[in-house]
């Protein structure tokens, strides 16, 4: 597993407190990120492979400042979007995944069969030459998991992954995610996805305000949800 470290982040954006002196280490293969919304929790899902850079505090990952060395952050560091038409960038599916793999000194054999390799495991395998566009929603965020998952990084973060999926898609990225061999940091509204989770961030007002196994940390955030706005 990578070792995470959020070292008193603050991130502010335009004038904005978005983060507030957030501190964690996480070594854990499963860790769920839940919170209102504008809490935080995309924000803090994006310091991890420098989408976002924190505004003071240091983020490391294996001990490599994502600051200073995103490339090789990134390169560890997959990141699945809500929306995988934000994700998708060439027009077949298997050209998609490809893509991923551009500047990897594989020959065009080896990115062949990694892609077909890859694409067979999500079941896309009869869809690799047809326009990435015509694919379900649910198909689609599997051809956004592929191309992350066919440059093998050592952590995936997923942002809302299943958002936009119905309840059977949504199952299906679950499942992927769970069966994954890989460290996941998984960002969700939808509280049934973090049963089996290793460790819960509960993030509030862009700080971290529970943090601990499901069945302590959902609780606790159904408890924060019912207060009164302040
Ligand atoms: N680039 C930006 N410029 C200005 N404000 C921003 C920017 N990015 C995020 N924010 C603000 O920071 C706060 C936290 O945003 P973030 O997207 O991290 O929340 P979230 O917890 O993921 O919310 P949601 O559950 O709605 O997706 C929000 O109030 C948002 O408006």
């Amino acid at each position: 597993m990578s070792e995470i470290v959020l070292d008193d982040v603050h991130v502010r954006r335009e004038g904005r407190h978005v983060l507030r002196g957030v501190s964690v280490r996480l070594t854990e293969r499963r860790v769920a990120v839940i919170g209102a919304n504008g809490s935080g929790k995309s924000t803090l899902a994006r310091l991890l492979n420098g989408l976002v850079t924190p505004t003071s505090g240091r983020v490391l990952v294996d001990g490599l400042d994502v600051r200073r060395h995103g490339r090789a952050v990134r390169r560890r560091v997959g990141f699945v979007f809500t929306d995988p038409d934000a994700q998708i960038v060439m027009p077949t599916v298997a050209e998609d995944v490809a893509f991923s793999l551009r500047g990897s000194g594989l020959s065009r054999a080896q990115v062949r069969d990694r892609v077909a390799a890859e694409l067979a495991r999500h079941g896309l395998a009869d869809h690799a030459d047809h326009p990435a566009h015509l694919l379900s929603g649910g198909q689609k965020q599997l051809l956004a998991l592929s191309s992350v998952l066919v440059t093998a990084p050592d952590l995936v973060v997923a942002d809302e992954p299943t958002t936009l999926l119905d309840l059977r898609n949504t199952r299906l990225i679950a499942d992927r995610l769970a069966a994954l061999e890989q460290q996941v940091v998984l960002v969700t509204h939808d509280l049934d996805l973090v049963d089996g989770y290793d460790r819960v961030l509960v993030v509030d007002e862009g700080r971290v305000v529970v943090d601990d196994v499901p069945a302590v940390a959902v609780p606790a955030y159904r408890t924060l949800m019912a207060a009164p706005v302040r």
